[in-house]
């Protein structure tokens, strides 16, 4: 049954209204909304049977709160502003070098402006991204746990909390302040997920590395239960600017607030099976955060090949695509074919395939809506059976349409 924006049903012959108005609007919000009332819910419930009289108010929808947040704190000079400028604004790494200190907390949504406008307004059709992200930059140097801040406005209603801490430097002080920040945030907002990226080890090997997060999640977990806080949500990555290892740490943090993740994921396991990849990922374009990848590891490599794929198509558009002229258009409806465009072609979203020389495996990219891209990596001589491939990916991606509508009209 059909809803309208003002959440009267319509009946199915002739669509006039046929039952009661329900309470207020039809909310459509994102995923991500879903998942941040559920965090802030799980956080007020436990404040509440605490102390009634202190325990926030219930939330009163995404519309008076706001995008969901992720906050990116921790010491100086860490590297936080780079972070969000070259994953959200496609800032390449070498410019982060000009950045000035962060004075005030900087309020960012994702964003990103084609240079062909033609593009901006064909491709994406706006600024936004699936993801409706607000990303909240802290000053190194400000004390938020200071008595002056509201805690609740900044911690309520999180998606997640990103500390990042500066591998090339001494980081035992951004170490004890994580410390203290958790063990702060521990008995008001505990389901808070703390997402700790070890940032700039570009130029370490991979043995420091690995001895590096070592120490660190030992000194954590050390302090933590030595506080009596055993199971924290606390998660680690080992993050760089200077590769991809930044936006593969981005997507798991994102993922974790994706309600239907499992379906998206078993639809994606099953694309592979059926057809023979080795991987599949849902990329949000904008971004090229992965928001669903299938069960096998992530290897980096083909990450990385699917990633710079994105680049390369949304490049060759910028450069070649043009917005067909309103004649142009009726000259190709037009006499002989007299048919509408998109009934003329075999696929109207952007799909493209392309098979490297040294490998003999196919590459494939499809578009599923605005946002996203299904990418894929086939496995080796899979090309001559890519009828039956360019099927299951089109049974796939309605599928994935299909579970976004309904997370969508069940709210
Ligand atoms: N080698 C390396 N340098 C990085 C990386 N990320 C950031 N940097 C550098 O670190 C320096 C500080 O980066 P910022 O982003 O300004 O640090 P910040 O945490 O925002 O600093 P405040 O605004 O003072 O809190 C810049 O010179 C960046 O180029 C990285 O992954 N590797």
């Amino acid at each position: 049954m059909n809803l309208l924006q003002n959440g009267r049903r319509r009946s199915k012959q002739d669509g006039t209204y046929n039952g009661p108005a329900r309470q207020g609007p039809v909310r459509h919000i994102s995923t991500a909304s879903l998942s941040l009332e559920r965090v802030y819910e799980q956080n007020r419930a436990i404040a509440q049977k605490k102390d009634a009289a202190t325990a926030p108010a219930p939330a009163p929808g995404p519309a008076a709160k706001g995008k969901p947040r992720l906050l990116l704190m921790g010491q100086r000079r860490s590297g936080k502003s780079s972070i969000s400028s070259v994953v959200f604004h496609k800032m390449p790494p070498n410019e982060t070098l000009f950045l000035e200190s962060t004075a005030r907390v900087q309020k960012d949504s994702m964003q990103w402006v084609p240079k062909n406008e033609n593009i901006y307004n064909m491709l994406m059709g706006g600024y936004s991204s699936f993801m409706d992200f607000q990303v909240w930059d802290f000053p190194g140097q400000i004390d938020f746990m200071d008595p002056t801040f509201n805690l609740d406005a900044i911690f309520g209603e999180i998606g997640a909390l990103i500390w990042v801490i500066d591998a090339q430097d001494d980081y035992l002080e951004a170490v004890n302040r994580l410390n203290f920040t958790v063990l702060n945030l521990q008995p008001n907002y505990p389901n808070v997920n703390v997402e700790v990226f070890i940032h700039k080890v570009d130029g370490l090997s991979d043995d420091f590395r690995l001895d590096i997060q070592r120490d660190i999640m030992q000194r954590i977990q050390d302090e933590l239960s030595d506080n009596g806080v055993e199971n924290a949500p606390i998660n680690f990555h080992l993050t760089s600017i200077y590769d991809h290892s930044i936006f593969e740490a981005f997507s798991k943090v994102i993922q974790k607030l994706i309600p239907h993740l499992p379906t998206l994921e078993a639809l994606l396991n099953n694309l592979c099976r059926a057809s023979g990849f080795e991987k599949a990922y849902l990329f949000d374009v904008l971004s090229k955060i992965y928001i669903a990848t299938d069960s096998s590891p992530v290897d980096m490599p083909s990450y990385e090949i699917c990633s710079d794929y994105i680049d390369v198509i949304v490049d060759i558009s910028e450069i070649y695509g043009w917005a067909r002229p309103k004649e142009y258009i009726e000259s190709l409806e037009g006499p002989p074919w007299n048919h509408k465009l998109e009934d003329q072609v075999a696929c109207k979203d952007a799909e493209s395939c392309i098979v490297l020389s040294d490998g003999r495996r196919p590459i494939m990219l499809r578009e599923v809506n605005k946002y996203l891209a299904l990418v894929m990596v086939g496995k080796e001589g899979s090309y001559s059976k890519m009828c039956v491939i360019t099927e299951n990916v089109n049974a796939t991606v309605g599928g994935l349409l299909k579970a976004f509508e309904i997370t969508k009209a069940r709210k």
